[in-house]
């Protein structure tokens, strides 16, 4: 099969508990981006070692939990999503496993084989936000072409979501007849390529 068969969902992480395994360098950039994207998250840090990067990262998030000890597969009971950054491939086989009997989601920062779900690349403009995924094929492309787009989407793209919400929750009459305005009052957004 060719292409991308990643499936994109948007989780509203602060509805629910992630547990993050391992509390390094790849912990830290894990933890920064489920915090930056969902300051809200529920988080469970668990390392034999925690940098102090991590604790104080963790600090200004009420929700965040460090614990400084050794992974235990009961870990995962009170789990619901799963990220893995240990440096032990062992322990990511018993984390899959453990994962796989409590039907849980999980991802491995250097393992795409083990993952379930990959994380992406994030743009952000206000409510917008943009995911970038390229199959894991490179990160790197994923991480550039989320700077191409942060520079070119303009930041009054926000302004023009929250009018669109205005008018959306101001409308009268039956579904289709909305939908006939929204779209008509869009249509100047794609004339161009036309
Ligand atoms: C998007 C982003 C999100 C995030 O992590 O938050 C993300 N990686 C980012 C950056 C990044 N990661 C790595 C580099 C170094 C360059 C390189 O190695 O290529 C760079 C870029 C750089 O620094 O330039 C190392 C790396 N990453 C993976 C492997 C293993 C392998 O490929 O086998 C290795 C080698 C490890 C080793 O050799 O030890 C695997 C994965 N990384 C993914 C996501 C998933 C696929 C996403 C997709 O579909 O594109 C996947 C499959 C699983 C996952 O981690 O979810 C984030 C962008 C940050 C941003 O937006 O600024
Ligand atoms: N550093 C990078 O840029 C990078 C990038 C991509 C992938 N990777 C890979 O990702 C993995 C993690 O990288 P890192 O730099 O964060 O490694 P690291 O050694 O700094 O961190 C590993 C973490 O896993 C924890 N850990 C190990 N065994 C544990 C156990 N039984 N229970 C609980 N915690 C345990 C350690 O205490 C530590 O907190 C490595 O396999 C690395 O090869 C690294």
């Amino acid at each position: 099969m060719e292409g991308n068969q990643l499936f994109p969902v948007f989780i509203k992480l602060n509805t629910i508990h992630t547990v993050l395994i391992g509390a390094g360098n790849v912990g830290l950039e894990k933890l920064s981006a489920l915090l930056s994207n969902s300051p809200e998250a529920k988080v469970t840090v668990i390392g034999l070692e925690v940098i102090p990067e991590i604790q104080e990262l963790a600090a200004g998030f009420d929700r965040v939990n460090i614990q400084n000890r050794a992974f235990k597969a009961e870990d995962l009971d009170y789990a619901d999503l799963v990220i893995a950054a240990t440096n032990n491939a062992q322990l990511n086989e018993e984390i899959r496993v453990q994962a796989d009997l409590r039907h849980l989601l999980v991802n491995f920062a250097d393992k795409p084989d083990l993952c379930n779900f990959y994380l992406g690349s994030v743009v952000k403009k206000g409510d917008l936000k943009i995911a970038i995924s390229t199959n894991g094929k490179s990160p790197t492309i994923a991480k550039r072409l989320k700077e191409v787009l942060d520079e070119s989407i303009p930041e009054e793209l926000d302004t023009t979501l929250q009018q669109m919400n205005t008018l959306r929750n101001s409308l009268q009459g039956d579904f289709s007849s909305k939908v006939k305005k929204l779209n008509e009052v869009t249509e100047i957004l794609t004339k161009d390529l036309k």
